[in-house]
């Protein structure tokens, strides 16, 4: 069962974000404020201070053709690629690989004026989920989840002058398939990707909320149009 350090406390916001995260925003009685909206994408926020420092809860749900769940979640898994869609970090360095999905990573964000510049020290791993619950009454083809959250790690070397800011983020990703109505094979065009993306940040020291609120009004559309975008374009067939 423990296959390495971290294997419980990823098992267990694994299936915390299986029953939490997957619930439309509004179900569970929270009071989510959408933020921003483009075509199938959702963006919703809530408003929260923990000592004082702003940790606005983020959830995001998207669906987007031609594209598998597996395909959405290797893209945002796999760091050769991380550079390709990912416009707020600086630098990033893989510590260690405790098991095959399972990557530790220690990154710098660009600096935000007025605010100390910020880094992250978290766990993603990319894991299949075999019993998904069912939202509505599709059912899924496959469900994928990346899990990202903050962890230590001594060989981190971390940035002089950083704050340390702690994430707890997970994209989970489900395929739909609408065999074609002729009986013909399945291709591309009948995928469909359902997506929820939440995302919990926690600065780690003091910003100044509108600075911190702006940031994220800009940054979370951006980051999913783009790497939504980013998936498709890997993925289409080939012009021939
Ligand atoms: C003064 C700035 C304080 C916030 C700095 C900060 C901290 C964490 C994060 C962040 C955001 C997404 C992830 S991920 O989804 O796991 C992908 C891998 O990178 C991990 C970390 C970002 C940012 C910078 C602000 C910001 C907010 C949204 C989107 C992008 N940038």
């Amino acid at each position: 069962k423990r296959r390495h350090k971290h294997s419980d406390e990823l098992e267990k916001k694994i299936q915390n974000h299986l029953t939490d995260s997957m619930k439309p925003p509004g179900a569970d009685g929270d009071i989510w404020e959408l933020f921003a909206e483009e075509g199938e994408m959702k963006i919703y926020r809530k408003e929260l201070v923990e000592d004082g420092l702003i940790c606005d809860p983020l959830k995001a749900v998207h669906s987007i053709g031609n594209v598998t769940a597996r395909e959405m979640c290797h893209y945002f898994w796999d760091t050769d690629v991380r550079m390709e869609w990912e416009g707020t970090i600086e630098s990033f360095r893989v510590i260690e690989v405790p098991e095959e999905f399972t990557t530790i990573i220690y990154q710098t964000h660009r600096r935000v004026w007025p605010s100390a510049q910020r880094d992250c020290l978290y766990l993603s791993s990319m894991v299949k989920v075999d019993n998904p619950p069912s939202v509505g009454d599709k059912i899924p083809h496959d469900t994928w989840i990346v899990c990202n959250f903050s962890v230590d790690h001594p060989e981190a070397n971390p940035v002089s002058g950083c704050v340390r800011a702690l994430i707890e983020i997970a994209l989970i990703c489900q395929t739909f398939i609408t065999p074609p109505k002729d009986g013909g094979p399945i291709t591309r065009d009948c995928l469909q990707c359902d997506i929820i993306y939440v995302a919990n940040v926690n600065p780690g020291g003091w910003a100044p909320a509108s600075v911190l609120r702006s940031i994220y009004k800009r940054e979370y559309p951006k980051f999913l149009r783009r790497f939504t975008a980013y998936v498709q374009d890997k993925t289409r067939k080939l012009d021939i």
